[in-house]
C-alpha cells in the first residue's frame, strides 16, 4: 500500500518532464530523488520487516521492525528498531527488565512467521545466568549457524546488548570500537550508521556519512546491509578511492608501503612543491624582437617572496609570482625603450603585452608551473635528483625504494596525492582550459621549431601539456556538462564522492588498524568535526604502516578526547577453531586474549599434506556452503589452478574461492583451508597477525594443508 503510493508519487513527479525553468527542474529532481529513496527503502526492507514484539506492562504491545509505519489515522503499526522505545528489545535483561514483561523474536520467511522465541523477563527468581549475556539465544544461534551467502546480512533481529551500546552511542566525538575477530565490529558499525542517520537525519543527510573499508571485495561484501535497513545514501569507499579521479587497488611491497605511509612524507611532499618553485642559478635571457630582456636572480627571489607572503597554495600563488615578475620585466623594457618613469597605466599595458609573448610565457611556466598532485608525484618518483632534494629526511635506501617509472597508482599513493592537493590548491577551471589550449599551441609551435633543432623547448612544451592535461582533473564530458549547467539529480553521497574537500557529518573507518599515519591525515581532513566511529583490532594489523595502538593512531588529532568500547564475544568462529587461533595470538604476545566464542560446531581443526588439497576441498564442498582456501600471495595462482578455485573479482560469488590474507580481511566463509601457514608467517613482518586473521575466517570448519613444517603454534593438529 505504502509502496504503491510512493511509486505513484514518483511517477507523477517524473511525468512533469524535463521542461521548465532551472528552478522547476531542480525542484523536480529533488522530489524525484526523495521519492526514489523512499521507494528503495520500502523495497529493500521487505525481508524480515517485522522481527520482534515487546509486551510492556504499561504501554501495551509494541511490534518492532526495520522501519516505522503508521496507518492513515497516525496510529503506530510498527516501531522502527532505532526509536528510543525499541531499545528494551536489545537491552532488557531479567535483572533490568526496563518495564518489559516479555520479549518475542519472530522468525519470518516472506510474510509467514516460521518461529517464535520468547524471553520472559519478569519472572521472579528466574535463573538469569544463562540469559545474562545473550538475548534471544535461539534466534541468535539460528542466525549464526546459517550457511553464508557471500554477502553480509543485517542483524537487527538479534543485536546483543554490548553491541547495542555501540550502535546507539552519542554521535559526537571519536568512538573506538576494539574487538577481536567475529565480534561483529563491521556489522555493528553499519547498524550504527543506520541508527545515526535515523536519529540525526537532517544533519547527516546534508553532510553525508562516509564508510571506509579495507578493499573493494570487502565493500561488495557489506554493500547490501545498509540498503536492507532502508538507508541508501551513504558513501562506501576504500582509502585507495578517496581521491576523486584515482582508483588505486594495487598494493606496494610492504617496505615501500611503510615509507609512503610514514609521517615523514609530509615534509617530503612539502619540499617537492618547494622544489618546483626553486630559483635557477643562472639568469634567464628573453629575446624579444630586437630587444633582449633578462630575468635575474633578484627579480625571481623578489617575486617568490611576494608569492610566499600571500600565504596561498602553490597554484593560487602563481598569479602573485607572475604579476611581480611581469612588472619588473615591464619596467626593464620601458627603460630599454628609453622611457623614463612610467605611470601605472603604461606599466599595465606593457605587462599585458609581455604576458602574451611565447618566450615570456614559457619562462614563467618553467619557473612556477601549474601542478596537479598527480604530476607532482610522478615527477618526484621519476627523478633521483628531485627525490634527493625533497626526501633528504629519508635514507638513501628509502629514497631508492620510492624511485619508479610506472604511473599506476597504489593505495599508499592516495594519501600522498591528497597531501599534495592541500599544498597545491585548485587550478581554476578557466585557467586550466586556457593553459591546456596554450600548451597545445606551444606544442605545435615547438614541433615546427623541432626542425630547427629546438629540442629543449619541445620537451618543455610537452611537459606543460602533461602538467595541465585536463584528463587529470576532469574528463571532457564532465566539463561540457558543467558548462551546460544541467547536472542530473545527485545524492549527497555522489556529490561528496566527486569533491575532495567534502566535509562529512560522520566518518566510520573499518579495519582501521590498517591505516597508515598518512592515511589518517587524509581521513581526518574529511571530518573536521571529528564525529567518527573507528572499528578494528590491533592484534589483526597486517599492514607494515598500520597501527600498533589506537593512541598512536589517534593522539595526533584527538589526544585524550577519544573513547573506547570493547566487544568481547565472537559470533563467527566456533570454540574449537578459536582454541587454535588463540595459540597463534599468544605467539604474538602472551598477554593478548581472543574473544569468547558463543557456540561449538563439533568440527575439530585438522592438518593434511598440501597435495591432498583438491580432494579435501571437494570434501568440504559436500557440506554445502562456501569454501575458501587462504594462502600466501605467491602461491595463490598455483593453488587456484590445482583446485579450479576462483580468484579476484568473483571470490564472493564462488563456491570455492582462493584468496590472500589481506583480501580476506573482514570476510567469512563456512569452511576455510589455510595453505602453507609457515609461508604466511614469513611473508611479512606482521605474518603472525596475518595467520591469526586467516584462522578466524570460518563459521564452521577449519583445516590446514602444508609441505613446509607447521609453525610451533599449530603443532599437534589432528590428521584430516
Ligand atoms: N548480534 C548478532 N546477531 C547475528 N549475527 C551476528 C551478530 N553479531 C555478529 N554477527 C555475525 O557474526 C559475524 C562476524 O561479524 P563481523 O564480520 O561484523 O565481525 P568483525 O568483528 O568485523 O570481524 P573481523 O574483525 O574478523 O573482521 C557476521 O556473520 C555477523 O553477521
Amino acid at each position: 500500500m505504502l509502496r504503491e503510493r510512493t511509486q505513484k508519487q514518483l511517477k507523477e513527479v517524473l511525468a512533469a518532464g524535463a521542461v521548465g525553468t532551472q528552478q522547476n527542474r531542480s525542484e523536480r529532481d529533488s522530489f524525484a530523488g526523495m521519492y526514489a529513496a523512499r521507494l528503495a527503502r520500502l523495497w529493500a526492507v521487505e525481508r524480515g520487516l517485522v522481527f520482534g514484539r515487546l509486551d510492556h506492562t504499561e504501554e501495551g504491545r509494541l511490534y518492532i521492525g526495520k522501519l516505522g509505519l503508521s496507518d492513515d489515522e497516525q496510529d503506530r503499526l510498527l516501531i522502527d528498531w532505532r526509536a528510543p522505545v525499541a531499545q528494551p528489545f536489545y537491552r532488557a535483561t531479567p535483572t533490568a527488565p526496563m518495564g518489559v514483561t516479555r520479549r518475542r523474536h519472530l522468525q519470518t520467511r516472506g510474510r509467514e512467521v516460521i518461529g517464535v522465541d520468547d524471553d520472559l523477563l519478569d519472572l521472579d527468581g528466574l535463573s538469569d545466568d544463562d540469559r545474562a549475556t545473550l538475548n534471544g539465544e535461539a534466534a541468535l544461534l539460528a542466525a549464526l549457524d546459517e550457511k553464508r551467502t557471500g554477502r553480509m546480512r543485517d542483524i537487527v533481529a538479534t543485536i546483543q546488548s554490548e553491541q547495542d551500546r555501540v550502535i546507539r552511542a552519542d554521535l559526537n566525538g571519536v568512538l573506538v570500537v576494539q574487538g577481536g575477530p567475529g565480534t561483529g565490529k563491521t556489522v555493528v558499525a553499519l547498524h550504527r550508521a543506520a541508527y545515526l542517520l535515523y536519529t540525526h537525519r537532517e544533519r547527516l543527510e546534508r553532510r553525508g556519512v562516509l564508510i571506509l573499508g579495507p578493499g573493494l571485495t570487502f565493500l561488495r561484501y557489506i554493500e547490501q546491509v545498509l540498503p536492507s535497513l532502508g538507508e541508501t545514501d551513504v558513501m562506501l569507499s576504500t582509502v585507495g578511492e578517496l581521491y576523486p579521479g584515482v582508483s588505486a587497488t594495487r598494493r606496494d611491497r610492504p617496505e615501500v608501503a611503510a615509507i609512503k605511509g610514514d609521517v615523514r612524507m609530509v615534509e617530503v611532499i612539502a619540499r617537492a612543491v618547494r622544489d618546483r618553485q626553486r630559483v635557477p642559478r643562472q639568469p634567464i635571457e628573453l629575446p624579444l624582437g630586437r630587444q633582449r630582456l633578462t630575468i635575474d636572480r633578484s627579480m625571481m627571489e623578489n617575486a617568490k617572496n611576494k608569492a610566499a607572503r600571500s600565504r596561498r597554495s602553490h597554484n593560487q600563488a602563481r598569479s602573485v609570482f607572475v604579476r611581480s615578475l611581469l612588472n619588473a620585466l615591464a619596467r626593464q623594457l620601458a627603460k630599454k625603450l628609453g622611457k623614463g618613469l612610467i605611470d601605472d597605466d603604461e606599466l599595465a599595458d606593457l605587462r599585458e603585452e609581455l604576458r602574451t609573448e611565447p618566450v615570456v610565457k614559457s619562462a614563467l611556466n618553467r619557473l612556477w608551473p601549474y601542478l596537479t598532485p598527480q604530476r607532482l608525484l610522478i615527477g618526484l618518483y621519476g627523478s633521483p635528483e628531485r627525490l634527493d632534494y625533497a626526501a633528504g629526511n629519508l635514507s638513501r635506501e628509502e629514497r631508492a625504494l620510492l624511485l619508479r617509472t610506472s604511473t599506476e597508482w597504489t593505495e599508499a599513493d592516495v594519501p600522498l596525492l591528497d597531501e599534495a592537493a592541500e599544498l597545491l590548491g585548485d587550478i581554476d577551471e578557466q585557467v586550466l582550459r586556457a593553459t591546456a589550449m596554450q600548451a597545445e599551441e606551444e606544442l605545435a609551435a615547438a614541433r615546427a621549431a623541432e626542425e630547427r633543432e629546438k629540442e629543449s623547448e619541445l620537451a618543455y612544451a610537452r611537459e606543460v601539456l602533461e602538467l595541465t592535461g585536463l584528463s587529470d582533473i576532469m574528463d571532457a564530458e564532465r566539463l561540457a556538462e558543467r558548462q551546460r549547467g544541467d547536472q542530473p539529480y545527485l545524492t549527497t553521497a555522489e556529490r561528496a564522492a566527486a569533491d575532495r574537500t567534502w566535509a562529512f557529518g560522520h566518518v566510520i573507518v573499518d579495519e582501521a588498524q590498517e591505516l597508515s599515519p598518512m592515511a589518517w591525515r587524509a581521513v581526518m581532513r574529511r571530518c573536521p568535526t571529528r564525529s567518527m566511529t573507528i572499528v578494528g583490532d590491533i592484534a589483526q594489523t597486517g599492514s607494515s604502516a598500520g597501527a600498533r595502538s589506537w593512541g598512536q593512531a589517534l593522539d595526533p588529532y584527538v589526544a585524550g578526547r577519544w573513547r573506547e568500547e570493547t566487544l568481547t564475544i565472537n559470533y563467527r568462529t566456533p570454540v574449537e577453531l578459536m582454541e587454535l587461533a588463540q595459540r597463534v595470538l599468544a605467539s604474538i604476545d602472551p598477554a593478548l586474549q581472543a574473544p569468547t566464542s558463543v557456540r561449538e560446531s563439533g568440527a575439530v581443526p585438522w592438518a593434511a599434506p598440501l597435495d591432498r588439497l583438491p580432494e579435501l576441498v571437494l570434501r568440504e564442498t559436500e557440506h554445502g556452503g562456501r569454501v575458501a582456501v587462504l594462502g600466501p600471495d605467491v602461491l595463490l595462482d598455483k593453488l587456484a589452478d590445482q583446485i579450479g578455485g576462483v580468484t579476484g573479482r568473483g571470490v564472493l560469488e564462488a563456491s570455492v574461492a582462493v584468496l590472500g590474507v589481506a583480501e580476506a580481511k573482514g570476510l567469512e566463509f563456512d569452511s576455510v583451508i589455510v595453505a602453507e601457514p609457515a609461508m604466511i608467517l614469513e611473508q611479512s613482518p606482521r605474518g603472525a597477525s596475518d595467520l591469526y586473521v586467516a584462522l578466524t575466517r570460518a563459521t564452521q570448519r577449519l583445516g590446514v594443508v602444508h609441505d613446509m613444517e607447521l609453525p610451533e603454534s599449530l603443532g599437534g593438529l589432528a590428521g584430516s
